[in-house]
């Protein structure tokens, strides 16, 4: 059966997104590595399921990494999805369930969606970690980085604040993304905050490498700089691909989320998957 695809980007950081309302669809982790391979399927960092809601939800959304690992949280596929839904029903507020909860999200202009992430899990069993932490400074480091700060926003991350970039993200990455210390793995972000209301910003996504955004390791940033005192109020986040910016008032208030979203292409995938 050939499937439609829309392929989408929030900030660069791109996605296929297919629809499993009507008809589930059951893909195995070998044939989301090749539709999201760069070169022999559609290439995406990210594929995205729309699947139906069973508690109300307007979507339940399922969040798909390049090697085919399953993520809690997604932020720049929310915005997308969220203006998907928006198109689709006329409402310029939509909710959206992951596995690691409800989401909402407002449409604020064409291309513009806010998403309220949630609140960021600061405890060490949370992101999770292998064992009890600070998670404001995490004993682990490796070549020109160290002292990361941890947190989950429905997802791993850990943050490392630098001076510039002169880092060998590609060697250091997959190194501290699979380090012992992160059982789950982690979003391995590396910060230079430059105000305190700016921070630039790349992140190693767990499952997909070195992307062009991050809009959840943009909200982990700014939570993990504004526990240090490094910002405060909201803090325009600027990645490879673009800007996003994030508003956190500190404690268990919601992480909120403005950023684009934009729709690259339609197609079919073939019959062979
Ligand atoms: N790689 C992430 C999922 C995608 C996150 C990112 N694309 C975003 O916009 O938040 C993980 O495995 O937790």
């Amino acid at each position: 059966m050939s499937i439609p695809f829309i392929k989408m980007h929030g900030a660069g950081n791109d996605f296929v997104v297919l629809d499993g309302r009507a008809a589930p669809l059951n893909l195995s982790a070998a044939v989301v590595r090749h539709i999201a391979d760069r070169r022999l399927g559609v290439g995406c960092d990210q594929l995205v399921i729309l699947e139906p809601d069973a508690e109300g939800a307007d979507v339940f959304m399922r969040i798909l990494n390049a090697d085919g690992s399953e993520s809690g949280a997604c932020g720049n596929a929310t915005r997308c999805v969220a203006a998907l839904l928006a198109e689709e029903s006329g409402e310029r507020q939509v909710s959206i369930r992951t596995i690691s909860g409800l989401l909402g999200a407002e449409i604020l202009g064409p291309g513009l969606v806010e998403v309220d992430m949630g609140p960021p899990r600061l405890e060490w069993g949370e992101i999770p970690l292998s064992g009890p932490a600070d998670t404001l400074h995490l004993n682990l480091g490796l070549g020109p980085v160290s002292d990361p700060a941890a947190c989950s926003m429905g997802n791993p991350h850990a943050t490392f604040f630098v001076e510039d970039f002169l880092l060998p993200i590609e060697n250091i990455g997959p190194q501290l993304e699979k380090h012992k210390m992160f059982p789950e793995r982690a979003n391995i972000g590396f910060a230079k905050v430059e105000s305190p209301q700016r921070i630039r910003l790349k992140v190693w996504e767990r499952g997909a490498g070195l992307t062009l955004a991050c809009g959840s390791g943009a909200c982990a940033a700014v939570v993990n700089a504004q526990r240090r005192g490094l910002t405060h109020g909201p803090v325009s986040v600027v990645m490879d691909g673009g800007e996003l910016l994030i508003s956190w008032a500190g404690g268990d208030a919601h992480v909120m989320m403005r950023g684009p979203a934009e729709t690259a292409f339609t197609g079919v995938l073939p019959e062979i998957l």
